[in-house]
């Protein structure tokens, strides 16, 4: 090789951001692990940088799949572990590989707490949910539309979505048996329409009452679809709070698929699935008071279905 040629300097690969959720349910206590894995390798790849020579390419498919593999075989007590043991498998597996990078973001879930406690099997993301709020005047009318985003939860078992038409588009199989996950946007009226009146209520108190019930009618209603649970939340928090005169709830459903392990010998009883972030279903719905007028002027430019 003379001075000056051109060269492959240092150069790493492998499969980015592999949504990976493990649920541990030995007991009816479920555990669950939430983590985006990144898996590359370094060693030598050269003939395939120059001259497309795969013969060395441990494929990035082959990398996710024993990231998914790992999760059923070895578990995850600690994101630090699970990494280590990746990275043995892929050095001491292939002569060339010489060494690699792993890295793991761990998503934290806090369990929902209802009236009888912390809850078995849903769970509530930490740190992402924002409390918002609009104002609107106009003359003497005062409306006050009050909600929340990014409040993401799950539920490990409890949900089952079957019973729907089937046409030959229809690849969906019967489940009774799912994760239900969902990023609850909601959005609430407060019913009196004057600053004095509203300037009486407990906006605090009210808004900690309000996530509580929807949480709660997450956690304890047993879901048939996520429109059953979304109209439950947004009707227990009416029936407990009359001075909110109606609610609005936006919900996607955050699929987790169950990962075919079988190709690799394993079954997967309901325990490592693959979260995907798009596309999703996108469940909205109003829930309001019969024979109740509409408030057109409250919602304007409220993003509440946006
Ligand atoms: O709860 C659900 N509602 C749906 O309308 C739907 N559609 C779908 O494919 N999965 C689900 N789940």
């Amino acid at each position: 090789m003379a001075d000056g040629d051109i060269v492959l300097g240092a150069n790493q690969y492998g499969k980015a951001e592999c949504r990976l959720v493990r649920i541990d349910r030995e007991t009816p206590v479920h555990r669950i692990t939430d983590l985006t894995v990144t898996a590359q390798l370094r060693g030598d790849f050269t003939a395939c940088h120059t001259d497309g020579d795969n013969s060395r390419v441990v494929a990035t498919d082959t990398q996710k799949n024993t990231v998914y593999a790992f999760a059923r075989e070895h578990g995850i007590a600690t994101p630090e572990t699970f990494l280590m043991t990746l990275g043995r498998h892929f050095v001491e597996g292939f002569e060339w590989v010489t060494g690699g990078r792993w890295e793991a973001q761990s998503h934290a879930w806090d369990r929902i707490v209802t009236g009888d406690g912390e809850h078995d099997h849903s769970f509530v993301r930490r740190g992402e949910e924002v409390r918002t709020t609009v104002v609107q005047k106009d003359g003497d009318a005062t409306w006050v539309v009050s909600g929340l985003s990014g409040c993401t939860v799950l539920k490990s078992t409890g949900s089952e979505f079957s019973g729907f038409p089937r046409d030959r588009y229809t690849t969906l199989a019967e489940t009774d048996d799912r994760i239900m996950a969902t990023s609850v946007t909601a959005w609430w009226r407060y019913a009196p329409e004057t600053q004095a009146e509203l300037e009486g209520l407990d906006f605090d108190g009210l808004h900690a009452a309000v996530r509580a019930a929807l949480l709660s009618t997450f956690a304890e209603v047993h879901s048939l679809a996520l429109q059953q649970t979304l109209f439950a939340m947004g009707r227990r928090v009416l029936e407990e709070h009359p001075e909110i005169a109606e609610i609005r709830l936006s919900c996607p459903n955050k699929h987790h698929f169950l990962v075919d392990l079988a190709p690799f010998g394993l079954d997967n009883p309901g325990e490592v699935f693959f979260a995907a972030d798009r596309p999703y279903g996108l469940i909205q719905a109003t829930i309001t008071r019969e024979g109740q007028p509409e408030v057109p002027q409250a919602w304007a430019t409220v993003p509440a279905f946006a």
